[in-house]
């Protein structure tokens, strides 16, 4: 079977997460960083086990093109990479976006209204520190048509190929489901953990911070019987201490974002679920405060 090729957009965490296992596994996958960067050895540190590789970078001007692309940048860095995008990709090509936050698909289609897009979930954990990347949780990726016509069947090689580089990858039919899923766990562990300055573990751990998880978990009550129609409010708090379990030594990516005095994506996540409720008449006042506590981090 062909290899796929791959372009993997964002040289952070999740890029060099993908770009390491998919090189590992034989793919020709060329990671595109914003500016210029001279070719490292990273060091992976991995629960599927522990590997060095070489990594070259690429920019955009000196753009490729490859069967798949991965974008793997923040939310907010989603439009002005999709404007750098339009002005050199003239072919419809399958993109993945491999991010948290919702009204993705919106900007997507503005500027390249012919790719086909699909999202993924991502339910690892990944950081760089200097020439390391440490993959600290063993989680999984759920991948789904956002807007693409193509069928699970006409995947197959890829969902496949996906997989066997960086376990386990499924595909997701309702995938809109899976996103709304991982909102709502976002919008908890997220800005807790990052508030709070601790690992993902400390949700479940810290007795003010469960309490304050539940609290904001009450909160979307109403949202989460209009976005998760089919779940009870028990099953999506498992849900939520699972991901806490399954990546308990990660830094969420909020946190992450905080410590590196980066602009974080609680737009993209709580502020998505206030304007959602806002439709309903609805008011999340703790996510509200939840925002303004973030936003002061971040200034
Ligand atoms: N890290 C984690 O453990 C997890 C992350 N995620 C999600 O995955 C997504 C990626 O996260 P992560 O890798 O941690 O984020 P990072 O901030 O580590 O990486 C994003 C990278 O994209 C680069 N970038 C931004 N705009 C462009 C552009 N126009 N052209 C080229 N490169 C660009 C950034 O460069 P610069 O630094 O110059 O801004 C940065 O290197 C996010 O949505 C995050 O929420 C989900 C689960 C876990
Ligand atoms: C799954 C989780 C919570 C892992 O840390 C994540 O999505 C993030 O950090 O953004």
């Amino acid at each position: 079977m062909k290899k796929l090729s791959f372009n993997i957009i964002g040289a952070g965490a999740i890029g060099h997460l993908w770009t390491s296992f998919l090189i590992n596994h034989g793919h020709k996958a060329t990671l595109y960083s914003r500016s210029p960067r001279s070719p490292q050895f990273l060091q992976i540190q991995s629960p599927l086990g522990n590997f060095e590789q070489k990594i070259n970078y690429q920019t955009i001007e000196d753009w490729k093109d490859a069967d798949i692309i991965l974008i793997c940048v923040k939310a907010h860095q989603l439009e002005k990479l999709c404007q750098q995008l339009s002005q050199i990709m003239t072919k419809p090509c399958h993109i993945i976006l491999m991010m948290n936050g919702m009204g993705l698909l919106e900007i997507v289609e503005q500027y390249l209204p012919q790719m086909a897009v699909i999202h993924a979930s991502i339910i690892h954990g990944a950081y760089i520190q200097e020439n390391e990347l440490v993959h600290t949780g063993n989680g999984k990726t759920v991948i789904g048509n956002i807007n693409s016509n193509y069928s699970e069947q006409e995947y197959q090689t890829l969902i496949q190929q996906l997989n066997e580089s960086l376990p386990c990858v499924s595909w997701n039919n309702a995938h809109r489901q899976a996103m709304n899923l991982k909102l709502v766990i976002n919008a908890i562990i997220n800005p807790l953990t990052a508030i709070n300055g601790q690992l993902n573990s400390s949700v479940l751990s810290d007795g003010k911070l469960n309490a304050q998880a539940e609290s904001l978990l009450k909160e979307l009550t109403p949202i989460l019987k209009l976005i998760l129609p089919k779940m009870s409010f028990h099953e999506i708090k498992e849900q939520v201490e699972l991901v806490a379990h399954n990546t308990r030594n990660n830094q969420s990516s909020m946190l992450q974002d905080i410590r590196a005095n980066k602009t974080t994506e609680i737009d993209f996540i709580n502020g998505y679920l206030i304007d959602c409720a806002k439709k309903q008449q609805i008011e999340l006042s703790q996510h509200v405060e939840i925002i303004k506590k973030i936003k002061a981090l971040e200034n």
